[in-house]
């Protein structure tokens, strides 16, 4: 079979995009998807996405994300994005989106190429001595730490992904290093690439609620500084937990390719 796609990255995180509104692709073929994502044989990516014609009728499209290893999984926050300039790419939409994902509907607007993502709320983060918890859409494991850029992340990000506490599915890692009072340097150990990435959507929106929620900031609009590149979360704290979540920041196709599969 003769595949077109697209390879999109949204700081630094990068994945295949593949306008399968005819079914194409099978979501059950891991082998396949394992394939296109590998580095050395395939296209290389940290994940993969299927954009689908919506089952809702007030969306214009569905999301279906695969970590590199094949799996589907749960939320990719820089994927949602970079599906949001995918879909405006194609056509579908113009400069706002409303979407399924496997966890809820999103909305999207589009500036000046800027990618803003509205996340889910939040309304449990589990605030422990030396780590907080938190599901942004998908799970966050998040330590403050200093000296983050000397740390082994492949290393100590497996050490805490494969440890009991997340026998049960495992967990994204995140080493985080305040800046100031509204911005914090992140590196992110991905669960399904199973190695650092250049960043993470989910994660650093798990990161500024973390920051606010143990008293590191007391800002609703934080920086993330990644080694990808610079994504702003902004939120609002109600006594529920966090609502009014967006994830901003670029979204860019590299380039379109064909491959026999
Ligand atoms: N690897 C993550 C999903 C992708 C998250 C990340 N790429 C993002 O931008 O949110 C997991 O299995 O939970």
């Amino acid at each position: 079979m003769k595949l077109t796609f697209y390879k999109y990255q949204g700081t630094g995180n990068d994945f295949v995009m593949i306008d399968n509104r005819d079914l194409i692709i099978s979501k059950n073929d891991t082998k396949l998807i394992n394939h296109l994502c590998d580095r050395k044989f395939g296209i290389g990516a940290d994940g993969l996405i299927l954009l689908e014609n919506p089952e809702d009728e007030k969306d214009d499209f569905k999301m279906v994300y695969f970590n590199a290893d094949g799996n589907e999984s749960s939320m990719c926050g820089n994927g949602g994005r970079c599906l949001v300039a995918f879909a405006r790419f194609l056509g579908i939409i113009e400069d706002t989106a409303r979407f399924t994902a496997i966890d809820g509907v999103h909305e999207a607007t589009v500036k000046n190429g800027i990618v803003s993502l509205k996340m889910q709320d939040v309304s449990e983060v589990s605030n422990n001595e030396d780590f907080l918890f938190l599901d942004t859409g998908s799970p966050h494991h998040v330590i403050f730490s200093e000296n983050i850029g000397l740390r082994d992340i492949k290393k100590d990000g497996a050490k805490v992904r494969y440890s009991e506490r997340y026998a049960n599915g495992g967990t994204n890692v995140n080493f985080v290093e305040p800046i100031s009072s509204d911005s914090f340097s992140v590196r992110t150990y991905e669960r399904g690439v199973e190695d650092e990435t250049l960043s993470c959507g989910t994660g650093v929106t798990a990161v500024a609620i973390a920051a606010y929620e143990s008293g590191k900031t007391t800002s609703e609009k934080v920086s993330l500084i990644t080694p990808g590149g610079d994504l702003s979360v902004r939120f609002k704290k109600s006594e529920n937990g966090y609502s009014d979540i967006w994830l901003s920041g670029p979204a860019e196709q590299v380039f379109k390719g064909e491959i026999i599969c």
